[in-house]
């Protein structure tokens, strides 16, 4: 057993070591979009399924809260949070639509919306993409796995390079906090 959690904290720093080879200047690109949006009344929105949907909702709390600067709130919102309106819309239009009608209800041009996806293949987080790119949104993804169709239609896709959903999930939110910890120095300190 000893063994296999070395293997598995191996792999996880030959995945963080590539990304810090590779991943550097899209995570800067990512801080930019969302430093822009802030700072002109914008909002980030952001989903995903699973381990994804915890990840969004730690994101949104975050921007909403604070990361490690006293400051002001700025605007976030998880759409994996309001059981009620996921059962809702879930139950009368089908799993797929639960994150394009919160974006068709919560987007304005130039929000950062922000898919989350290991897979890069989810259809509801892919539907509420191309949704929020027709919305005037600016899309990210967090994918894994060569970045799959979410990849193909993001304005942004940050890949983290491996096939392994946790490992993947454990980029995601080291990029996560990275972009939260710059962007909130950026605009603040
Ligand atoms: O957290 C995990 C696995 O580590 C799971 O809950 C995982 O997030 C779920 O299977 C998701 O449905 C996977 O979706 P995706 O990352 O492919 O979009
Ligand atoms: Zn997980």
């Amino acid at each position: 057993m000893k063994a296999e959690i070395v293997s598995q904290l191996t792999e996880n720093q030959q995945v963080m070591s590539e990304m810090a080879l590779s991943m550097a200047d899209q995570i800067e690109h990512f801080v930019e979009l969302l430093c822009e949006a802030f700072s002109n009344g914008k909002k980030l929105l952001v989903m995903g399924n699973g381990g994804s949907a915890a990840d969004a909702q730690h994101f949104a709390a975050e921007i909403v809260g604070r990361f490690k600067l006293e400051r002001r709130g700025l605007p976030a919102i998880a759409f994996t949070t309001d059981t009620s309106i996921l059962t809702a819309i879930g139950n009368d239009y089908g799993f797929d639509r639960i994150f394009t009608r919160q974006l068709e209800a919560h987007g304005q041009p130039g929000d950062v919306v922000v898919g989350i996806s290991t897979s890069g293949t989810s259809k509801n987080v892919l539907a509420a993409l191309e949704a929020a790119k027709e919305q005037g949104c600016r899309t990210v993804g967090l994918l894994g796995r060569g970045g799959g169709t979410i990849a193909s239609i993001a304005d942004l896709a940050l890949v983290v390079p491996s096939d392994n959903t946790p490992r993947i999930q454990e980029g995601h939110i080291t990029i996560i906090h990275i972009v939260c910890d710059l962007l909130e120095k950026r605009l603040f300190s």
